[in-house]
């Protein structure tokens, strides 16, 4: 029988530790079927930083969460063992060892039986996680949410950045290049050239605009075509809402999806073979009311719930 979250009808929910959803640690109860964990890490980033406080934002507004998700009709934590694995301390200084810690520390998650929900921190700690991800399951499909490619080359001559995981992690061969797709994409580039190097590498786009103009429904079947049955791992940046709907993260764009969309899509990805997941880019510094962290906490918990659903209870 898991163990399951605080029972906020005993303990006010604004009352003791924020772990994810109230959850027990992972230390608490050994092993997990699905772990959250923080990577307070923002050395990646080209623009405002502080998404080292993500993490600690989410879980703080994760507090509200309820047990059972109507929509996916299922009560994650009572299907399988959910836990808070807490945050993987990395190297604020050093991107390179920070990756490296960061593959370890999911790796020895995935050894231990845990699928993992990942809280950032920039979207450089994407590459680390698909590293980890793919020793275990080869090459995974991916799906990828954001306003940005995230497959640019370099910065200032940095191969590892918050908008270049994606690239890295074609070149190295941790992704199906028959099943990469991006969705929410929108706003200026640096030429034309981005979105041809993205074709070559492999990508389809699905664009803020075609989810405007082509709806829900039909971007859940182009994704589910492209996915078929291989192992998924999802990757959302929260800048793939629109600001409106996050204000608090680093590189915003206007035109984005709402929250509403962005749910509707991940709950129309029920019965894909989801491996691990992450979402980055949540930046409290410039967050307004919790609007950007609360809707991190709920696309999490959908996150989670639809893990918990793949796993036999
Ligand atoms: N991954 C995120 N959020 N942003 C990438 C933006 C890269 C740029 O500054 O052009
Ligand atoms: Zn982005
Ligand atoms: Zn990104």
């Amino acid at each position: 029988m898991p163990r399951g979250p605080v029972d906020s009808s005993r303990i006010p929910r604004f009352a003791g530790p924020a772990t994810f959803a109230r959850l027990p640690s992972l230390s608490d109860v050994g092993q997990a079927e699905v772990a959250v964990v923080g990577v307070p890490f923002d050395t990646g980033v080209s623009y405002r930083p502080g998404a080292r406080f993500g993490p600690a934002a989410v879980r703080e507004a994760s507090r509200l969460l309820r047990p059972y998700h109507p929509a996916l009709d299922v009560a994650p934590f009572e299907r399988v063992q959910v836990a808070d694995a807490g945050d993987i301390a990395c190297n604020p200084f050093d991107i390179g060892e920070a990756i490296e810690t960061i593959d370890a520390a999911a790796s020895e998650l995935l050894a231990g039986g845990a699928k993992p929900v990942t809280i950032g921190g920039d979207h450089t700690i994407a590459l680390p996680l698909l590293r980890a991800v793919s020793r275990v399951h080869g090459p995974v499909a991916l799906l990828h949410f954001d306003a940005h490619l995230d497959t640019w080359d370099t910065y200032f001559g940095a191969a590892y950045t918050h908008g270049t995981p994606f690239r890295r992690a074609v070149e190295e061969g941790l992704l199906d290049t028959e099943a990469l797709s991006h969705v929410g994409i929108r706003g200026p580039l640096y030429g034309r050239r981005d979105l041809d190097e993205d074709r070559r590498l492999g990508f389809g786009i699905l664009t803020a605009r075609d989810v405007l103009r082509r709806g829900v429904d039909e971007v859940i079947d182009v994704l589910r075509q492209r996915v078929g049955d291989r192992p998924l791992y999802v990757s959302i940046d929260i800048d793939v809402l629109d600001p409106a709907h996050a204000p608090g993260t680093g590189t915003p764009e206007a035109g984005g999806l709402t929250s509403r969309e962005l749910l509707e899509i991940l709950r129309g990805l029920e019965g894909c073979d989801l491996v691990g997941a992450d979402v980055v880019e949540v930046a409290p510094a410039y967050d307004h009311a919790e609007i950007t962290s609360i809707a991190a906490s709920h696309i999490a918990y959908d996150l989670v719930s639809l893990l918990a659903l793949r796993e036999k209870p």
